[in-house]
């Protein structure tokens, strides 16, 4: 349902600051594919997510969707193919409007409907069932405007809009990365149960490799542009934190350069 053909990406090409920031990357993802995606500092983990999101046009190669070429679609264009939750819980959502308003924004990203039209009472309760599914209390709140929420809540939305709408593919960019540990829990029981409930196509970057290995049916690690080193299914079951770092020694001839996925290890 996703492929990534060819793909390269270099930033400042031919100057003193290039950089090289995807190098002939060629994967496919099966609908509903939970791929976690960890690597080194500066690996290209976000260039590759950015990629997917359109917000990054390859240099060379080709993203398709479901059979359709999107390599040059704009991100906007894109939206409706693609859910995307970010690491700062302040991206997703627009502070200024009410819970509701935001819902609105989301479904008119994937169906053509004005926010001007108002709500109506059969959509109210829609967006009332899906909030109740956060069991945090936000179906109560959808006059409450999301710059009043907690990281946490406003997380949850984020989450929550990202897949009511029930895109082709969702995108979590370090989504939990920002919040405390109880939050992060919250939100990563809330991306299990949202995923799991509308069988989503996922791609998840995380620094935390006990959360790669936990979650999602793959496993893709990257250094320097490129994965390095892949495990599927039962193969990434089996997988621990020190395979992982050895795996990464094996193939690279050093160690993992990741000051954040060490500390939180
Ligand atoms: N907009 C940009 N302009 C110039 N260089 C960039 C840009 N975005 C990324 N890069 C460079 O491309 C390479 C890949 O960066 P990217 O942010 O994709 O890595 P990452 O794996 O997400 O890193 P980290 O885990 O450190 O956030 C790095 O060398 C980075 O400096």
């Amino acid at each position: 349902m996703l492929s990534l053909n060819e793909i390269h990406k270099t930033f400042y090409p031919n100057t003193p600051d290039e950089r090289l920031a995807l190098v002939d990357v060629n994967q496919k993802l099966e609908a509903g594919d939970f791929v976690t995606i960890i690597g080194s500092n500066g690996a290209g983990k976000s260039t590759l997510l950015n990629t997917l999101a359109g917000s990054i046009i390859p240099d060379e190669g080709e993203v398709s969707i479901d059979g359709r070429d999107v390599t040059r679609l704009p991100e906007q264009k894109r939206a409706a193919y693609i859910g995307r939750v970010f690491q700062d819980p302040m991206a997703g959502t627009a502070p200024g409007m009410t819970i509701e308003e935001n819902m609105v924004i989301s479904l008119g990203r994937t169906k053509r409907r004005s926010l001007f039209r108002g709500v109506s009472k059969q959509l109210r309760e829609r967006f009332r069932e899906h909030l109740a599914t956060l069991e945090i209390g936000l179906e109560d709140r959808l006059n409450t405007k999301v710059g009043l929420l907690s990281g946490g809540e406003r997380q949850a939305l984020s989450l929550l809009m990202a897949t009511f709408t029930e895109p082709k593919i969702l995108l979590l960019d370090e989504h939990t990365a920002a919040l405390d540990p109880s939050k992060q829990e919250l939100i990563l029981r809330l991306t299990r149960e949202l995923v799991e409930k509308h069988s989503l196509t996922t791609v998840m970057v995380t620094h935390q490799m006990e959360q790669a290995i936990e979650f999602g049916n793959r496993l893709w690690m990257m250094d320097e542009g490129k994965i390095i080193f892949e495990a599927n299914d039962d193969e990434k079951d089996e997988l621990t934190v020190p395979d992982l770092l050895q795996n990464f020694e094996n193939i690279r001839g050093k160690r993992m350069a990741s000051d954040r996925a060490l500390l939180s290890k």
